[in-house]
Formats: structure tokens, sequence, C-alpha cells
């Protein structure tokens, strides 16, 4: 694309929203800038679209917003009729212009004649997930940046089973994108496309019958969780209706939700990235904790699909789980409460990606379930439940990922944290009753499948020339990959860009040694990072605690004579 010509193209269009015009005018005759915001358009990847607010091609703004709709609205008019009647559920969360651009996209929908289904008010993601299979919907749009921080939005899309996009549509549709001058899509009136039935605004009707389905997860009584004390924060985004609810409906009684981070703000004011990845987003909810003498706190991303927590250690004060370490306690409290209820399917599956922990295979194994991996991004944990469903060959259990994405049951196909924060609820409340703390839970797993330890280590690189960076460095990986890590010899290199273990291909480099330990690198497909991953498994907290400090000081180090550079800054 040549940025210029866009640029001027851009500023051309009479009816250009003035705000965006503004922002063009500042940055007249800034090259750079305008090299980086019209350089290419926004393209999909791990969790759909994502991208800064703002004027560009290359910029979230209601005109790429336009942009992907009618991309979407077209490919749904090639599959005829029916899909046009089943139409788009479209849900939106609590970011800057998140409910404009709901509102654009189901404007767009319906000038194409493709029903949209719009939602009242802000919604998690896995609840946009349960709406359109609920709903009978040909596809799904939300709203969302997910945990970006708030200069970011995007949208995530959905097919017919609720699950996000894969590969080959995601395809189909940016072939379509490639087609549609977003300054020139049409956009229906909204009132004329109410009556025509092409505009039906959801909301009540939907919450109830997800949270319907939500309760069935429950493996214990409401007895169970009257008296447990539970802290809980939204993160400024769309948890605090749903997962209070969830909590009320199996029996809490004793929820606080931090008051400074209850209800929706684009801001997100209190902490500098809305990421439950980062443990510096607990301290408002560690501080009510002590006050209201809670031993569990749970914080959700804006959009309610990625849940951290953080529990009490041996010497009572809050310590923050890892993604892995709530998913190994999880995975264990719902494969022993099946099996304790003998109804552990034969052909029981857990899922988890290439670059989540090996400790739940090991729990899984004990359990006799298989564990099957895939690449990083939950759309392929959802298209593997899907696969399953239409063979009947395997049961789903469980899915997880490191970066705080969980699932339970299958009524939706994204990772749900309004389901998690409910079972990881229940399962603090039913250890508590025996006197065993979810730290202590977690230590008595260690000591039955081993002492696994994991890390993540980003590089932040922006723009055009961070990008190359990033593309330029997993290269050079590729070509020049260590022998040995420290004195510990490689035993196994994994490139997925080849389309290994029946994966579709990937950018990503596993490398595995001769100790056990493995590392990863992979240019995140959400934000503008390079991401490395490391694995242990230890005799004892501490060897493992150093097997990993080891681990990652000498690949950083090798990343950082390969790169040629010293200027690698770890967020
Ligand atoms: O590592 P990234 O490509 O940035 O993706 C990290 C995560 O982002 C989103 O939350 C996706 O839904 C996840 O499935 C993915 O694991």
């Amino acid at each position: 694309m040549n940025a210029k010509a866009e640029y001027g193209r851009w500023l051309r269009h009479e009816e250009l929203d003035p705000d965006l015009r503004r922002e063009l005018l500042l940055i007249e005759g800034d090259e750079r800038e305008i090299e980086d915001r019209f350089y290419r358009s926004l393209t999909f990847g791990t969790g759909g679209l994502r991208g800064v607010l703002g004027a560009g091609t290359n910029r979230m703004n209601r005109y790429t917003v336009r942009k992907v709709t009618q991309a979407l609205a077209r490919f749904l008019v090639r599959q005829g009729e029916t899909a046009m009647r089943r139409g788009v559920v479209i849900a939106y969360d609590s970011r800057r212009q998140s409910a404009a651009f709901a509102r654009e996209a189901a404007l767009v929908l319906a000038a194409n004649r493709v029903k949209a289904y719009l939602f009242e008010g802000v919604r998690p993601t896995p609840e946009l997930s349960f709406a359109v299979r609920h709903l009978g919907a040909a596809a799904g749009i939300m709203i969302t940046a997910s945990h970006n921080p708030p200069e970011y939005n995007g949208c995530k899309l959905y097919g017919a089973d609720g699950a996000q996009i894969t590969a080959g549509v995601a395809e189909a549709i940016s072939d379509e994108m490639a087609d549609v001058d977003e300054l020139a899509v049409p956009l229906a009136d909204a009132e004329a496309a109410v009556l025509q039935g092409l505009l039906e605004e959801v909301g009540a009707a939907v919450d109830e019958a997800y949270a319907a389905w939500l309760s069935t997860l429950a493996f214990q009584s409401r007895e169970n969780n009257a008296d447990y004390r539970v802290v809980y924060t939204p993160l400024h985004g769309t948890g605090s209706v749903p997962v209070r609810r969830v909590l009320r409906d199996i029996g809490f009684r004793h929820v606080t939700v931090v008051p400074q981070q209850e209800w929706p703000d684009a801001d997100f004011p209190t902490v500098a990235s809305p990421n439950p990845e980062d443990p510096a987003v607990f301290a408002l909810a560690i501080e009510t904790a002590e006050k209201a003498g809670a031993d569990l706190v749970m914080a959700t991303d804006p959009d309610a699909d990625r849940v951290g927590v953080a529990v009490r250690d041996g010497s009572g004060s809050f310590v923050c789980l890892t993604g892995n370490q709530l998913g190994a306690l999880l995975l264990a409290y719902i494969l022993s409460q099946r099996a304790e209820r003998h109804a552990l399917p034969g052909n029981g599956v857990i899922v988890k990606t290439i670059v989540t922990s090996e400790m739940g295979a090991a729990i899984a194994a004990r359990y006799g379930v298989e564990t099957v991996e895939t690449l990083t991004g939950f759309k392929h944990i959802a298209e593997a439940i899907r696969r399953w469903e239409e063979t009947g060959e395997k049961t789903f259990l469980f899915g997880y990922e490191e970066s705080c994405g969980y699932l339970i049951g299958d009524f939706c196909r994204d990772k749900d944290a309004v389901q998690a924060c409910m079972l990881t609820a229940e399962m603090a409340a039913y250890y508590d009753k025996q006197g065993r703390s979810l730290h202590q839970v977690l230590l008595e797993l260690y000591e039955q499948v081993g002492f696994y330890q994991e890390d993540l280590v980003s590089f932040t690189w922006n723009g055009r020339e961070g990008a190359e960076r990033i593309h330029r460095l997993m290269e050079r990986l590729r070509k020049q990959p260590p022998e040995r890590v420290g004195d510990v010899p490689v035993a196994v290199r994994k490139d997925y860009l080849t389309g290994i273990e029946g994966l579709p291909p990937a950018d990503v480099i596993k490398i595995l040694l001769a100790d056990g330990s493995w590392f990863a690198a992979r240019p995140s497909g959400t934000e503008p990072k390079i991401k490395f991953y490391f694995g242990v498994k230890g005799t004892d907290p501490a060897d493992a605690s150093e097997r990993l400090n080891r681990l990652k000081t000498d690949v950083l180090q090798f990343i950082r004579k390969t790169e040629g550079s010293d200027q690698c800054h770890a967020l």
C-alpha cells in the first residue's frame, strides 16, 4: 500500500469524520506517522483484528470497522438467504467507542440485508459466543481489544458454532476486505432496519439463558458456597454483572466487588493495563480482600474472557497464581469431581496449547484422560471441540491456555472467565471446608506430578520497524538455532512454520532440551510483541526455580547474541 497516497485519499474524502480529519491534519508532513497509519490495513491475528484507535487504515476507527463488517456481510450473502436470515449477533465491551462501533457494524449488515442482533449494553465475549449458538445465528462480532491497553480496540469474528473464525474463513473474509473501500461502505437507516426486522436488540433473555447454562457446571450444592468470602474485580470491564450473578446463583453470599473498579470505564484508570496476567492489577483487590477477610481474589479482563487469581500462601500473604497454575488447579478439581461421580467418559479429552505447561497433561494422565495440543489461540481449542462434536470421537472436558483462558462447558466456544470464576470460587470454598487452601492444594499437586514451573518474557517492538525486527529475529532463530543452552544439549527442535504434528503452519519455534526443559518463541498475534515461553520440571520448588532462572538467563543471552543487540527490554 502507498501510505502517502492513502493518507491523501482519506483527507480528500469529504464526509470524513471530523475528529479523524483533525487527527490527520495534525500529522501532515510527518512521514513516519503517516507510514505507520497507512502502510497496511489491519489484519486478523490470534484474537481477531486489533489496533490502536485513531485515523488510518492501520488503526481502529469507524471505517476499519465498516470494512471488516462489509466483508463479513459479503461472505454471508455469498452463502445465501438462510445465512442472511440467521444473521449476526453483535456485542461490545466497555472500551472507547465500542458501543458506536457495534452500532456501525449492525447498520452495515442491515444495509446488506443481513440480520443484526445487537446487544443493548456491554456484555462479555463468552456471552457473545453463547448468544451466536443460542440464537442460531450465522456469525458473531465482538467489539473489544480484550486485555490490551486503553488506546486499543478491535473486533473478534465468530462462526455459527460460536467459535472465533480460524485461518480458512479469516482468509476468505480478508479476500473480501481487499475489495472493500472503507470510505464508501453503505449504512442502513436504523429505524428502517428495525421496521424491516433487520436490526433487533437483544439482552435480558440471552442473559437468562446463559445464566441457566452456567449453573449446570456447579459440582457442589449451594451450602458449600454460602459462607466463603470472595473478592472480585472486573477491572472496569464487562464482568461485573455476569460474574456477580453466577456467584449469587450458586449460593455465594459474601462477594465483595472492588469498588474503585466495579463499573465500566474505558480508561481503566486504576491499572496500567487491564490484563489479569499482570500481578500489578491485583493491588486494589488484595487491599479489599485484606479488609473483607477473604482468601480468594479473582480479576477478569475487560471482555471477561480471561481470569487471574490471587490466593493466600502458607504465611497468609496473597500471591498471584499464573495462568498455568490456575489451569492445573481447575483441571484437577474437574477431573477429581467427575471421577468421584463416575462421570469421567472413556473418550474424555483435555486441550491445551503448545506453549501451555506440561503439568496439565501430567494431571490428566493420572485420570487416564488424553491431552490434545493446539496452536496458541482459543479458536483452535474451539475448532477441536467442533470436530469431536461432529465425529463423536472424543468428549471435551476442559480447555485452557497459559494466558489465563479457560473453558469448562462447551455451550460457549471461547474462553469464558465467567465460567472460570464460578468454578474457581466453588473449588476454593470446597477445599476450604476441608481445611485446605488453594495454595496448599497446588503444592499437593506438585508433589503428585512434579514441580513444573513456567515463565514468559516479552519484548515490545512497535510499528513497522518493530514488526520487521520481530520477523528478522524469528528468521535468525530458524537459521541459527542453538545446539545447546548453557551446558544442556538441545534434544528436539520444532518449527511449526512447516505445519508439524497435524497443526496448521504457524510462526512458532519450540526447543526441547535434553533435561526435559523447553522454550518457545513466537510473535504475538494480538500485540506488537515477540514472546519467549519457558518451562521446566524440578525435583522440588527450589530446584525448579533454579532451573527456570538458568534457562531464562541462557536463552535470553543467546537471543541477544542472535539479535546482535543489547536493546531488548523485558516487559
Ligand atoms: O500471544 P498472542 O498471540 O498475543 O495471544 C495471546 C492470547 O490472546 C488472546 O487472549 C487469545 O484469545 C488467546 O487465545 C491468546 O492465547
